[in-house]
């Protein structure tokens, strides 16, 4: 350290003051709530988040195996790319009998991660009055953080299959226009910056890009608390 001082301080290049800002710059803290129905993948996600951003994962897609989360599991994730970012993450369980979790922890986070799955069209109705009971909540209400709202399992969407036939098991998959419909997308981005995007906790589409414009969105909400549009 004595060394990285002195030979700073002689020089006094832009360049040195420069590497010693960013060597002394406090690493952001994000603080998130990560929610939606259980087995929508949440875990998944996270776990790809991790090996992502260690740069662990070549070509090849690794296989992540996950158990049910029980009640709540933190993770912290200290992101190492330029812009370095230490992600505080609690993982909520998606199971019914621990969703009334997941008010109590909305009070001191800076932004919902919110897991939709696109093979489970049966359940986007609990879906989407789950997450606006979680809105209802008055802290999360006053606090007006930005939303990332995953359409996961985007490897098993609705497309043609290699012989140009559509695969019935994929072609009941919920497409990201049923989603925005269904969550009342539109009105919800009256209360927050909202984004919704395709995602995949298999291989990995979707998440860097997902938590990147979540990241920025903090940041910028902290600058500037988030106001509604004014709509006539
Ligand atoms: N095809 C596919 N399967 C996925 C994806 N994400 C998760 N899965 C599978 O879905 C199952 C549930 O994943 P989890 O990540 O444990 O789900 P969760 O939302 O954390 O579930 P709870 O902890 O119970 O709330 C596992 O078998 C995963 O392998 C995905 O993007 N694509
Ligand atoms: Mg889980």
């Amino acid at each position: 350290m004595g060394n990285l001082m002195n030979s700073s301080s002689r020089s006094g290049s832009p360049s040195d003051s420069n590497t010693l800002k960013r060597f002394f710059k406090k690493t952001p803290i994000r603080t998130i709530l990560l929610c939606g129905l259980n087995h929508s993948g949440k875990t998944t996600l996270l776990c790809n988040l991790t090996s992502d951003l260690i740069d662990s994962v070549g070509d090849d897609v690794e296989q992540v195996s996950t158990c049910p989360t029980v009640g709540v599991s933190l993770v912290e994730i200290n992101q190492r790319t330029s812009n370095r970012v230490k992600w505080r993450v609690w993982d909520m369980s998606g199971q019914g009998r621990f969703r009334n979790l997941w008010g109590y922890y909305s009070g001191h986070v800076q932004g919902l991660v919110y897991v939709v799955d696109v093979t489970d069209s049966d359940r986007i109705g609990v879906s989407r009055d789950e997450l606006q009971m979680l809105l209802d909540q008055p802290r999360v209400k006053e606090s007006r953080m930005p939303i990332l709202l995953f359409a996961n399992k985007a490897d098993m969407s609705n497309m043609d299959d290699e012989r140009g036939g559509v695969d019935q098991t994929k072609s009941k998959s919920l497409s990201l226009d049923n989603i925005r419909l269904a969550f009342g997308v539109d009105s919800l981005s009256q209360h927050h910056k909202i984004k919704v995007l395709s995602s995949s906790g298999l291989t990995g589409t979707g998440v860097a890009e997902g938590f990147g414009w979540l990241s920025e969105a903090i940041r910028t909400s902290e600058k500037a608390p988030f106001r509604r549009v004014a709509t006539n």
